[in-house]
């Protein structure tokens, strides 16, 4: 599937669906913070099947309680896609399941 990088008004216009999520350089971003290591731990890997399944990848990163993800999209020449977006709100459905953060 082709995609077009999305506009600076596109981009705005979605943000303002997904509190905690920001536009950092050309890359859509979010740090979850959870309750142990082992809760994060978990996120990471449920995100990773989604990202496989969706075949979309962000840079995920784990830390002590955190898990952070960075995503833009190779195939649009590294700009911000409806695809980042479709990851975000995928991430955003399962991560309350994973404890308060
Ligand atoms: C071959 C495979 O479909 C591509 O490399 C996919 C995999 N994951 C990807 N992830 C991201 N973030 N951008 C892409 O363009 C991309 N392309």
């Amino acid at each position: 599937m082709a995609v077009e990088p999305l506009s600076a008004k596109e981009i705005e216009d979605r943000l303002a669906e997904l509190p905690g999520w920001s536009l950092d350089g050309d890359r859509l971003t979010r740090t979850y913070r959870l309750p142990s290591h082992f809760a994060a731990t978990a996120l990471v890997v449920h995100v990773a099947r989604i990202q496989d399944e969706l075949d979309h990848h962000s840079d995920l990163t784990l830390g002590y309680h955190t898990v952070s993800l960075s995503v833009h999209t190779h195939s649009a020449g590294g700009t911000v896609t409806e695809k980042d977006f479709e990851l975000a709100r995928r991430v955003e459905d399962i991560a309350p399941g994973h404890g308060p953060h």
